[in-house]
């Protein structure tokens, strides 16, 4: 099994460009499901759990194809990808697929909504939290659907073979839910409001999508989403949004080594919170048409308390990595998950490099050291997992991170983009991942 090496004690200096985001990228996957034309999704990221979402597709039916790379063009940019959905042959998502990446389950709301019924594995938890399907189920039902949970798979169906348009009230924000509901929507009979919708800039990124595909969309990025049902949608070509955590995850990083990187083709509003409370940090974070400078030059960081909060709060997906960063400021800080009951899994790690780190509940005490030291550590999951790679790369001498075939389910050419910038940073062992 491969793992990462890495020789930390160096700053950042150079250029990183930004992959296009991997939760935007799945869901706009999953609305290939509610045409039979042609959607082209641009900036796709080589990520592992885009070529599982291609297989889960292709289960129902869905054929892809990739474009080359064309004159000129940087092999890190982003594949072109073509998805044609023209006949769902299996309405099922079975459990050996759905287990492996729990955002297919989505594929319930576009199933159901263009075929009139859908079979799909419950997705069960994963190692940040129980992560319960109630919103979804209760969503759809409010659509008209009948749901049955059968031996671990959600079964629905739409009477008279189509949704109905109708209020759906989330009692909590949730991401996954709204985009199903939302896709769902876009071909029920009538009108569909969406209450306390996940705000995320993914959320608004599908539904331009989906309105380029033809559906009647408004509200989307606010906590209300008005939808006008549709008899059918038609292809679309769509590129894919930059990847905010990505760009957030190596803001910390500079953050964390010192160092001066131009991050590209990537936006400072979709994560205005998190690089704002970097600046609290005392990191120097500016905005230009060509990207996001990050620099910190040898003043020390400053402690600061976060909470995760749905956008546009600090995203839970950037905690552990923020967590690393704390773990070398200049004294105490607080850092309170309010989205996941279990995402601390990167805190026993973190000690391992000798971070100093009390967790009582869901709040997280972080007493900053003035170094930390090279060590085995294992990852847990994907944003542990880079929370332990930006550690590394701050630590005295020799890390191995091992388990890193979650690092590959959303960060692209995390070794290259890092080692351009000066990073010691490779893969060893195992097979390679792409
Ligand atoms: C592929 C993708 O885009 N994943 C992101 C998505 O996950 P995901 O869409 O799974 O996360 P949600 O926004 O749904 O989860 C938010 C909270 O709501 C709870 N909940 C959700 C649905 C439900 O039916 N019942 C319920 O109780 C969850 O357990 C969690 O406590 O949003 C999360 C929150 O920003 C991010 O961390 C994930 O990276
Ligand atoms: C938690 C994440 O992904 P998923 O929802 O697919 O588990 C993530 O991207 O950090």
């Amino acid at each position: 099994m491969d793992k990462i090496r890495i020789v930390g004690g160096g700053t950042l200096t150079g250029t990183i460009p930004i992959s296009g985001a991997k939760n935007a990228a799945l869901p706009l996957m999953i609305a290939s499901l509610l045409t039979a034309d042609r959607l082209t999704l641009e900036n796709v990221p080589r990520l592992r759990d885009v070529a599982m979402l291609q297989r889960i597709l292709s289960n129902h039916g869905v054929d892809y194809s990739l474009d080359g790379k064309r004159p000129g063009q940087d092999h890190l940019a982003g594949q072109t990808i073509h998805f044609s959905a023209r006949e769902i042959v299996d309405t099922t998502a079975p459990y050996d697929l759905v287990s492996q990446m729990r955002a297919s389950f989505w594929v319930v709301g576009p199933l159901l909504a263009r075929m009139g019924e859908a079979r799909v594995s419950l997705p069960g938890g994963c190692a940040i939290g129980s992560r319960p399907v109630d919103f979804f189920i209760t969503g759809l039902q409010a659509l008209g659907a009948e749901i049955d949970i059968d031996r671990g798979y959600v079964v629905a169906r739409a009477p008279g073979g189509r949704l109905t348009g109708s209020r759906v009230v989330f009692p909590k924000v949730s991401v996954g839910a709204t985009h199903t509901v939302m896709m769902a929507a876009t071909l029920a009979r009538g009108e569909s409001v969406i209450e306390n919708a996940a705000r995320e800039p993914e959320v608004a990124d599908l539904a331009r999508c989906l309105i380029a595909m033809g559906a009647e969309i408004e509200g989307a990025g606010t906590s209300t989403i008005r939808i006008q049902g549709r008899d059918s949608l038609h292809g679309a070509t769509h590129r894919v949004l930059p990847d905010r955590i990505e760009t957030g995850t190596y803001a910390m990083a500079v953050a964390m080594t010192g160092g001066d990187v131009l991050l590209e083709d990537t936006s400072y509003d979709l994560l205005a919170t998190a690089l704002e409370t970097l600046k609290s940090a005392g990191v120097d974070v500016t905005s230009s048409p060509a990207g996001i400078r990050v620099r910190r030059n040898g003043n020390g960081i400053q402690p600061v308390d976060v909470t995760t909060e749905p956008f546009p709060g600090f995203p839970t997906d950037l905690q552990a990595q923020f967590m690393a960063l704390m773990s070398r400021s200049q004294g105490q800080s607080r850092i309170t998950e309010t989205i996941f009951e279990n995402r601390f899994m990167h805190v026993a790690e973190l000690a391992r490099l000798g971070a100093r780190i009390h967790l009582d509940g869901q709040v997280a005490t972080v007493e900053g050291v003035d170094r930390l030291i090279g060590a085995p550590v294992m990852a847990t999951d994907l944003r542990a997992s880079v929370s332990l790679v930006i550690a590394g790369l701050a630590a005295e001498g020799e890390t191995i991170v091992s388990r890193v075939y979650h690092l590959d389910r959303g960060f692209e050419r995390l070794e290259e983009k890092l080692s351009r910038c000066g990073a010691s940073i490779e893969r060893i062992g195992g097979e390679g991942a792409r």
